[in-house]
């Protein structure tokens, strides 16, 4: 590639040509046969656009509001961890660039600098994310997110325990150490036979966790929970039984579970069930403004970047996650402006063919 990339796959590359090998692998890698790794971004591409013509688009309003924060566009940092392997400054370098776009950052609790360091490093909105680990671990996550003024708590129901992500298995992939774990786990990093990331996760999720147990985090906290990993109506369905304040649509990034299906491919599903009493946002195979596009059509209040933001720190640090939510924005209010959409509000499901519908007439 000669030149400044000019979408967010050069980023790919760029971090691909800096990253250790091992590294890369980690960031890029999905589950077993990365059959789902593929669909994420071949089931976009399925879907066309519905554009209408002749409508006043000389300005374009991309703003929206989640979850009661008013941000520059339908964009959230995903939660992913370890992101000093990509930059030295790591989460913090992250959490300035979603600062300077005005968009909201997801910090993983599996992240390389701590929540402290995190909170205090910019003034983006954030959201801690945890997994459902042992209960004094998720406790002190909480304590901590309330002091450090994080506004929501993202609990990725899809991890039990950890996907098997074969690449890092033969790499011998070690994790830095988790400094948010300082005190409950040893956080240094071991490096003997195989990847230490399973170890981590053995030591500290709880596999027992299930449906009522979101009563017991929602006694511990006044903040507002999400969960991450739903991909049918009926999780969706039990979700808003539970008392969420919102359902992310996720595969994990095809991390987990292969042979799920694209999050796009879903999405409508979990929308229907959901019957609009609590957002859905969507995460998996965002590369493109068209893909946020989309998602809005089907029904996303927003969506959820996660390696391309790794991709923008590894190449340029902070300038290169500001970069990658750029570009992003910039493709979706070109996409908005030839598609005829003034507003994210005025995207409908009527801008969106899905595969079964090439064909159909609506007239
Ligand atoms: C390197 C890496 C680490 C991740 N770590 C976490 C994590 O700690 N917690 C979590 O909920 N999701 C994690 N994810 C999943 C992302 O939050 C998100 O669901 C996924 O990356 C979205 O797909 P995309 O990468 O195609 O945008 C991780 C993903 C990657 C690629
Ligand atoms: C430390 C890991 C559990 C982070 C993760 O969720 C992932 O690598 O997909």
């Amino acid at each position: 590639m000669a030149g400044e990339p000019v979408n967010v796959n050069e980023f790919e590359e760029l971090a691909r040509k800096v990253l250790p090998k091992i590294y890369y692998d980690f960031f890029s890698g999905g589950a077993e046969d990365q059959y789902t790794l593929k669909e994420n971004i071949e089931a976009f591409r399925r879907i066309t656009i519905r554009p209408r013509i002749l409508l006043d688009v000389s300005k374009i309003h991309m703003s929206t509001i989640i979850l009661g924060h008013k941000t520059s566009a339908p964009i959230i940092v995903s939660p992913t961890s370890s992101h000093q392997l990509a930059h030295p400054e790591g989460e913090v370098a992250t959490a300035r660039g979603a600062a300077a776009c005005n968009v909201i950052m997801g910090v993983a609790f599996t992240s390389t600098c701590t929540m402290e360091e995190v909170a205090s490093s910019c003034k983006a909105v954030r959201f801690i994310q945890t997994f459902a680990f042992e209960r004094e671990i998720t406790a002190n996550m909480v304590q901590r997110a309330e002091r450090n003024g994080f506004r929501a708590i993202i609990l990725t129901a899809d991890t039990p325990r950890l996907g098997r992500k074969e690449a890092d298995i033969k790499n011998k992939m070690i994790s830095p150490p988790f400094k948010n774990f300082e005190g409950f786990i040893s956080t240094e990093a071991v490096s003997d036979k195989g990847s230490n990331v399973e170890a981590y996760a053995a030591e500290t999720l709880d596999p027992s966790f299930c449906w009522k147990d979101i009563a017991w985090l929602k006694s511990i906290t006044k903040l507002p929970i999400l969960i991450k990993g739903v991909l049918t109506g009926e999780d969706a369905t039990k979700a808003i039984e539970a008392g969420v304040a919102g359902i992310i649509v996720s595969n994990h990034g095809a991390r987990q579970l292969d042979y799920t299906p694209a999050t796009i491919s879903v999405l409508e599903e979990v929308v229907l069930a959901v019957q609009g009493k609590v957002p859905v946002l969507l995460d998996g195979g965002i590369r493109r403004g068209t893909d946020i596009f989309k998602a809005l059509a089907l029904g996303a209040k927003a969506v959820l970047i996660g390696r391309p933001v790794i991709y923008g720190l590894a190449a340029k640090g902070e300038t290169g996650v500001k970069q990658v939510i750029e570009m992003l924005k910039n493709e979706l209010e070109q996409t908005m402006a030839l598609a005829g959409c003034r507003t994210v509000d005025d995207i409908t499901r009527s801008h969106v063919n899905t595969e079964t519908e090439r064909f159909l007439c609506r007239m």
